[in-house]
């Protein structure tokens, strides 16, 4: 079953190869410049543009979007209504992070709206972000998730609950990651406690899943594989490693050459 997961796996990363698909991100300033280079990482071509504007424009270039509230404000709020509706009447995936959404009441109306008014393909967020999307008020000390030690079957049943309530793809990540379209589960057990140690690592993760949704319509199995590049890299880099700067130079190093093989290094299961 998993030798067969692998080659339909490895049939995305292929198509990502050959399309240099475009991914249009209307993203926060810490970490544009990294979600740029992991898409061009992975093979795809980034372009970040937040203007109202210009996003119809640009979206309609694009093969998927990525929604990422770090550095909300109203403008940049306004521009994802705008790109969104666009990207969902061109039947474009969306790919939602609600970055600290917990953290304050403006983040939570912002998203409130944008989830009213595009449909979203995939909601990535760390544990604190979807208790909040799910309206389970877990006041957010920043963007990191304040808690990943609730049980994991509590943790699969709100993924669950999530993706049935927007009807789309719910990833959760952590020390596991979950990715579920309300029925299938995936569970991932890659990934390194370094990966929380730099900023936007997260953010990443919505980048390496948007490029992958842009091939493909199995937005489950391209979920997958974006959270699996993600921690299957971020292990490779911590052999022989020496700090956090080099560890994120060899994650970028591993992702560029990413193929069928490393994915074979992948430790997930279906329930
Ligand atoms: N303790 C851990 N062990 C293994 N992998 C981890 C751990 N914590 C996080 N990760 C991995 O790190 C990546 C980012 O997940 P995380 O939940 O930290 O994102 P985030 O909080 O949204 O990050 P950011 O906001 O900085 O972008 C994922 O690939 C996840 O699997
Ligand atoms: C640190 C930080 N602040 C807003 S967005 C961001 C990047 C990680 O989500
Ligand atoms: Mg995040």
């Amino acid at each position: 079953m998993i030798l067969k997961k692998i080659d339909q796996l490895t049939e995305i990363l292929l198509e990502i190869k050959k399309q240099n698909p475009l991914i249009h991100h209307i993203t926060n300033y810490v970490t544009a410049n990294d979600c740029a280079n992991i898409v061009l990482a992975l093979g795809g071509s980034p372009i970040m543009a937040d203007c109202c504007e210009e996003v119809e424009e640009i979206v309609s270039m694009a093969s998927a979007l990525t929604l990422n509230l770090g550095t909300l404000n109203e403008k940049t709020a306004n521009s994802m209504i705008i790109a969104g509706k666009k990207a969902n009447r061109l039947k474009i995936p969306v790919i939602l992070d609600p970055v600290g959404v917990g953290a304050t009441q403006f983040r939570r109306e912002m998203l409130k709206e944008i989830l009213e008014e595009v449909e979203v393909a995939v909601i990535k967020g760390n544990l604190t972000e979807i208790k909040n999307i799910y309206g389970i008020r877990e006041k957010a000390k920043g963007v990191d998730s304040v808690n990943d030690g609730i049980f994991y079957e509590e943790k699969k049943g709100l993924a669950i609950e999530v993706s049935k309530k927007f009807k789309c793809i719910t990833v959760i990540t952590g020390k596991e990651d979950i990715i579920t379209d309300g029925g299938k589960v995936y569970i991932v057990e890659n990934g390194t406690p370094l990966l929380a140690k730099i900023t936007g690592t997260g953010c990443m993760t919505a980048s390496l899943i948007s490029t992958c949704c842009s091939v493909t319509e199995n937005y489950l199995l391209a979920s997958l594989l974006g959270v699996l590049i993600m921690g299957i890299c971020g292990e490779l880099a911590t052999i022989e490693n020496r700090g956090l700067g080099s560890f994120k130079v060899k994650l970028f190093d591993h992702i560029s050459n990413f193929t069928k093989e490393e994915l074979k290094k992948g430790r997930f299961y279906e329930e």
